[in-house]
């Protein structure tokens, strides 16, 4: 399997390449030459496959000649190992034709475990082989953070510098990244939002000389290994409820669009979706997107479901490509509109065929629909999961269809809002109890990307050793 830049100027890679390389440099996104295909009897053979013998055969296309198919299946099985559910990605019954699909289960309760536990496998992988080391550089609202760090904590091959936005994240969340004390890993808290931080590390990708200097590296979903990870459990969701002869929907809480656009690459594998629901917080800009044609920045406004507290989605990008008959030239020209006008349009009428529909869920909603759901179903949700919930009551379609959400994270994530909502306040698992007694480490630095990249440098361990 090749891969090509949105902006089709970077030079066109294998899989071992793609991982390691992260944003292409041409400042486009990479993705696959051509969609790998699962026919209809490639996808009902999935049934009754463990998780992590689903992911290998679905993945095993996207690898090339990389991996071999024994060494993968082994770390599918060892990343899904970690998880605490012998389903690894269990559906849950909230209604007759409603299911969640309970994404939580890894060990820092969100669903970037499902990606980053094989990433952390494939970095040793690709890594060791090589002899290389890399210097990871990332950004979080508060879930990849401490998910990429979980991953790579202690690994002597890697150094991680994750970014998140002072004061914007959950308490919880913030403890997650902070409290691992390991000397590879590095939390700068910057003093802006989830977009100024996301915009410092595509700043840092495209600085040729920094990137080259420190063999940086990307655990977001500028990576395309994270995006692949999560195509999988579309498909196993879709099996579980009778596809690929029953088309499924699914309602995604969605914010870089990484999770959503994972669905979407499911569909031109192969897998009969019905509706693919972009479900988002006040920080609508890809809800308007659907609805209007128009992509459009506004402020960010922090809300209780802060993980998806983001104006410009990172992997709407890789859409567009396709939306742009793969024209590099025609996504670039866009993406500079995006910087220099604060926004473009499309031709409503264009997205007439696709699969994507959209809402927005506000504050009080989402309160409502915490409460609402632990009355009629007795499942306590997060404030993101929530967001998705009632996207799914009000955009669907088709009732016939079951209609799946992805539960993107754990409650105790978000106690405040939870308890807010519903009186209950949700425990954290065993293995975090004593979470908030744990040391925190981390700098603050303002929202200046010189200073972000001068901590960077003094740090990395790369730089020692050369
Ligand atoms: C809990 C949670 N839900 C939803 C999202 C949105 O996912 P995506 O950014 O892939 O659209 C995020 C952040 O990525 C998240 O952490
Ligand atoms: N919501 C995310 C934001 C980063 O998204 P990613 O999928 O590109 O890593 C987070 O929790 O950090």
């Amino acid at each position: 399997m090749r891969y090509v830049s949105t902006r089709g100027e970077a030079p066109v890679l294998n899989f071992e390449e793609v991982v390691l390389t992260g944003l292409a440099r041409d400042g486009g996104l990479y993705v696959p030459e051509t969609w790998p295909q699962m026919s209809k009897d490639d996808i009902r053979a999935l049934a009754g496959m463990s998780y992590a013998d689903a992911a290998a055969v679905i993945l095993q296309p996207f690898l090339g000649d990389c991996i071999s198919k024994e060494d993968f299946r082994e770390m599918t099985r060892k990343a899904y190992g970690t998880f605490a559910h012998k389903a690894v990605v269990p559906l849950s019954q909230l209604g007759p034709n409603d299911f969640l699909m309970e994404l939580y289960h890894g060990p820092t309760l969100a669903f970037k475990d499902v990606a980053l536990q094989l990433l952390g496998l494939l970095y040793d992988h690709l890594l060791g082989k090589q002899g290389k080391k890399v210097t990871i550089v990332g950004a979080t609202s508060g879930d990849t953070g401490s998910a990429a760090i979980e991953a790579c904590r202690g690994r002597d091959a890697v150094d991680i510098f994750i970014l998140h936005p002072a004061g914007r994240v959950s308490e919880v969340q913030r403890r997650q990244m902070t409290t691992v004390l390991d000397s590879n890993v590095h939390n700068i808290a910057v003093e802006g939002d989830f977009d100024d931080c996301q915009a410092m590390v595509k700043a840092m990708f495209n600085d040729h000389d920094f990137r080259d200097r420190l063999a940086v590296s990307a655990v977001n979903s500028i990576n395309w290994a994270r995006v692949m990870a999560q195509i999988v459990y579309y498909f196993t969701a879709a099996v579980s409820l009778g596809g690929p002869d029953r088309p499924v929907s699914f309602s995604v809480p969605s914010g870089n669009f990484g999770d959503v656009y994972a669905g979407y690459a499911a569909s031109r594998m192969g897998l009969p979706i019905d509706q693919l629901l972009v479900a988002t917080n006040r920080n609508d800009i890809l809800s308007r997107f659907f609805n209007t044609g128009e992509y459009r920045k506004a402020s960010v406004e922090p809300t209780i479901s802060p993980s998806m507290d983001i104006q410009v989605s990172s992997n709407f990008e890789r859409f567009l490509f396709d939306l742009e008959g793969r024209e590099g030239a025609q996504v670039k020209q866009l993406m500079a509109d995006l910087d220099t006008e604060g926004g473009f349009a499309v031709e409503l009428s264009r997205l007439n065929d696709c699969i994507f529909g959209a809402g927005m869920c506000d504050e009080k909603t989402t309160l409502e629909t915490i409460r609402q759901t632990l009355k009629d179903s007795a499942k306590l949700v997060d404030p993101h999961t929530a967001v998705g919930l009632h996207v799914a009551d009000t955009a669907r379609k088709d009732e016939k269809a079951p209609m799946v959400t992805l539960s993107t994270a754990h409650p105790a994530k978000f106690p405040a809002a939870v308890k807010e909502a519903t009186g209950v306040h949700p425990d954290l698992p065993d293995h975090m109890a004593d979470l908030f007694e744990r040391e925190e480490r981390m700098v603050t630095l303002p929202n200046e990307l010189e200073a972000v990249k001068s901590h960077i440098v003094k740090n990395a361990r790369i730089l020692e050793t050369n």
